[in-house]
């Protein structure tokens, strides 16, 4: 018999929707575009042939619509893997979990994750306002490492290679590489697209080697990723939600891609002058990617 999830382990509000996202299983579609800034779905819907539902709590501002025909939803997530834990599972209970019976379904659905985002390039040739697609992440932010299974989708040779040529700090979470889903990946080629490496950190300052008053535990750290290569792959760019929506998703069965407005590039030391426009043409051309 399936195990029935207690009401303390997935919270359904009163009206059934889930706790923090506010939607109910039957308001999301398949293929899920998932963006830090709440103002972001705002952006999105406006391309929208017709909105069926929107919806807002704290941070995580939804919406379902139809474009080309085709239903998607947008959520926003806030900035950080702590928000995907919430995200991604939430979207995840919303369609593989029975919310009457609170057991796992027998079926299960397989969702699309998308995300749209901005990011800061650590490679000379990668100049601002260019778009960054994720074929791998590096989690410096260590939320995979609490579940089970986590060593099945990390790759762990890329890991391995990489925390011995940064001489991995011990007292910094061990980072994580999870692969992007090829068929994401294969929609979201074209324009100005290039692919490349993420890692997605656990703040946007030291975490990422930024010294505004504080000095950073390793002066060198972002010296040596630049420098870092393994199998022809180079780490491209710094964000911080990728890692996790590859990890969960991976666990989970989900697909899922990422990709980014270069917004600022840490070795000119240069920062764009306003990427909405770019924003904007990113976003149509992942809509259309999605939807084709
Ligand atoms: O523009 P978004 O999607 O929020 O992405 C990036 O911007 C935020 C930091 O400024 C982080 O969330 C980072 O991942
Ligand atoms: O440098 C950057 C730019 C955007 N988002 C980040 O997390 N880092």
């Amino acid at each position: 018999m399936q195990k029935k999830i207690e009401a303390s382990e997935l919270i359904i509000n009163p009206d059934g929707s889930i706790f923090h996202l506010h939607l109910k299983p039957e308001d999301i579609g398949r293929d899920i575009i998932l963006v830090g800034d709440p103002g972001r779905v705002e952006l999105i819907s406006s391309l929208f042939d017709s909105i069926e539902l929107r919806k807002a709590n704290r941070e995580f501002v939804s919406c379902t619509g139809t474009y080309n025909g085709k239903r998607l939803t947008v959520v926003a997530t806030g900035i950080g893997t702590d928000n995907i834990d919430i995200v991604v599972n939430e979207l995840d209970a919303l369609v593989n979990i029975d919310f009457e019976t609170r057991t796992v379904k027998p079926e299960h659905t397989q969702l699309n994750f998308v995300r749209i985002g901005t990011s800061g390039a650590l490679q000379k040739d990668l100049p601002v306002d260019s778009w960054l697609l994720s074929e791998k992440a590096i989690g410096f932010d260590g939320l995979i490492n609490f579940y089970a299974r986590r060593n099945e989708i990390s790759d762990l040779a890329f890991e391995k290679a990489f925390t011995d040529e940064l001489n991995w700090n011990p007292l910094l979470t061990a980072p994580y590489v999870v692969d992007a889903a090829p068929s994401l990946l294969h929609k979201l080629d074209g324009g100005k697209v290039v692919r490349g490496v993420t890692i997605s950190a656990p703040g946007f300052y030291g975490p990422q080697g930024r010294e505004l008053r504080l000095d950073i535990a390793d002066k060198y750290i972002n010296a040596k990723i630049t420098g870092f290569n393994y199998q022809d792959y180079r780490v491209t760019n710094y964000e911080m939600e990728c890692s996790a929506i590859y990890g969960l998703s991976a666990l989970l069965g989900h697909q899922a891609a990422t990709v980014c407005v270069i917004i600022a590039n840490r070795l000119a030391g240069t920062a764009t002058k306003d990427y909405k426009p770019v924003m904007k043409q990113l976003i149509e051309h992942v809509v259309k990617g999605l939807t084709q």
